[in-house]
């Protein structure tokens, strides 16, 4: 980070007065400051999902959209923006709505002195900044460190770093959030990380899995009973509702609840209210519910398996989660993550992973995603007698002894299968697929001898082995002859 440059504070002024709009714009320009101005709180919404904006200037009263419903949609989608509210009409309640909505400040009208609106941009904007350093700071350090983010989420890929900024965009709302993703892809995650940054990180965090209980057990468990709601009900029990108040409920495998419990959840997420099973009385409770799923809701919702008032309120925010074939350039990143851990678990002295295992690791395609990464490298490590882990260590749907490696590259026109896939991805396999073309053809030509193959290629023997390796389970692992390799390794 460069200190001496100085950058433009960013402000969004939204006011549907043409006159007063142009006089703060021209205002504030000339503080030097880079200045948004719009005359509708509709289109400041549009602009918001598209720039960063540090200090947003806004009326109270707007057509369209009041400039409380505005203020609510800024903190929702950028909770870092600073917010101050302009009004004609100060009362009590209007600036403490604004307050408890996350306004920053507020100001009224008509200015007597424009200057009070530029000294409190210069306020919000210095806040901002603090703000930016601080987390600016705690990265480098971090970094430094070498250890991983807080929120624990590993991956530097454009698509993790989409997460982790949602994240943070989203962590100080209230708002629901719904997580989409496959098994392993770290939904659970992702839920800890968004509670993590929360005002509510004091509070409890409640997990549930909601795939794995029977209707009457998964109603009680959320939602709690009174005694005799049921047979064996033998006392009042209060649910995870309860024990969540004031924190963050995540319900995973959300799309696997019942209808009946959907109406309930509903009705819970409408009213801030539960009713527990066999009680007319309704208990106030203030949770945040972060759900997740590794169904198509959508396609659930169609079929009329899941309702689609649940569905909307439930997705009020959504963050999907790609599977980790679609992010390779993560694997060693968190390949290295979990190494760490398991040593240090184990107190085992491996200190790497060979260049050859993180090649077989990058080719797989990872069906368990990050969970499955996690129980590959927790394995080697205890199975690795080296101080570095090597394709024997790996299991052998990795290692490519049982199972075919990721899978084709796409044929050359064959658009929609290059584009299912990120550029890291897809040119790793158009690497894979021109390696194994080249190098078959190569054996072919010099009759499978390796020695022949590899000065034709201009390679060493070595090097050119590791790469025929990848693509023929028959060649052995150290220097010597063209012989078959050695029967592998005994694996748990
Ligand atoms: N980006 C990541 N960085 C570090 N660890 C991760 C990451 N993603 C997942 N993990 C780890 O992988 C394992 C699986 O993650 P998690 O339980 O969050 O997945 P999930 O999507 O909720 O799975 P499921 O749908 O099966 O419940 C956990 O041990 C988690 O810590």
């Amino acid at each position: 980070m460069d200190n001496n440059i100085e950058k433009a504070v960013r402000v969004l002024v939204v006011d549907d007065e043409p006159v007063l709009l142009k006089a703060l714009e021209a205002l504030l320009t000339k503080k030097g400051h880079q200045v948004t101005a719009l005359d509708s709180p509709i289109t400041a919404t549009q602009r918001l999902a598209a720039e960063d904006f540090d200090v947003a200037l806004l009326d109270v009263k707007m057509p369209d959209l009041s400039g409380l419903e505005l203020l609510t949609a800024v903190k929702h989608r950028r909770p870092e923006v600073e917010v101050i509210m302009m009004t004609g009409h100060a009362t009590v309640e209007t600036a403490l709505a604004a307050v408890k909505a996350g306004a920053y400040d507020y100001l009224t009208k008509p200015f007597d002195d424009v200057e009070l609106v530029a000294r409190a941009v210069a306020k919000a904007a210095e806040r901002k900044a603090l703000f930016d350093r601080n987390r600016a700071l705690e990265t480098a350090l971090r970094e430094k460190e070498g250890a991983p983010p807080a929120d624990g989420l590993v991956g530097n890929s454009g698509a993790m770093r989409d997460v982790t900024r949602m994240i943070d965009a989203v962590a100080y709302s209230a708002a629901t959030v719904l997580v989409q993703g496959e098994s392993g892809t770290g939904k659970e995650l992702v839920a800890r990380a968004l509670h993590a940054k929360s005002p509510r990180r004091s509070q409890p965090f409640v997990a549930l899995n909601c795939g794995a209980l029977t209707e009457t057990l998964l109603e009680s468990e959320l939602f709690g009973h009174v005694k005799g709601a049921f047979t064996g009900a033998q006392r009042d029990q209060k649910g995870l509702f309860d024990a969540a108040d004031g924190g963050t409920i995540f319900l995973d495998e959300i799309g696997d609840i019942p209808p009946a419990t959907q109406v309930r959840l509903l009705r819970v997420l409408q009213e801030g209210e539960v009713k527990r099973v066999g009680s007319a009385e309704s208990i106030k409770v203030d949770v945040r519910v972060i759900a997740a799923t590794h169904r198509d809701l959508p396609k659930l919702v169609k079929a009329g398996k899941f309702r689609e008032d649940l569905f909307y309120r439930l997705n009020v925010i959504a963050i999907p989660l790609p599977p980790l074939r679609e992010r390779i350039e993560d694997v060693p990143l968190l390949a290295h993550h979990f190494l760490r851990r398991y040593t240090d678990r184990l107190a085992k002295k491996v200190k790497t992973l060979s260049p050859e295992a993180i090649e077989l690791l990058c080719g797989y395609r990872w069906p368990g995603n990050v969970r499955e990464l996690e129980n590959a490298i927790e394995r080697a490590v205890v199975l690795c007698r080296g101080e570095s882990i090597t394709p024997v260590d790996l299991p052998p749907a990795i290692s490519g002894r049982t199972a075919p490696l990721i899978r084709e590259a796409p044929a050359p026109g064959d658009d929609a299968g290059w584009l299912s896939m990120s550029y890291a991805a897809a040119k790793e396999q158009s690497l894979r697929r021109f390696e194994k073309t080249y190098v078959e053809a190569l054996m072919r030509a010099c009759d499978n001898n390796i020695s022949a193959a590899a000065r034709k290629a201009g390679m060493d023997r070595s090097n050119f082995k590791r790469v025929l390796r990848k693509y023929r389970t028959d060649v052995e692992g150290d220097a010597g002859d063209d012989a078959p390799e050695a029967p592998p390794r005994a694996s748990a």
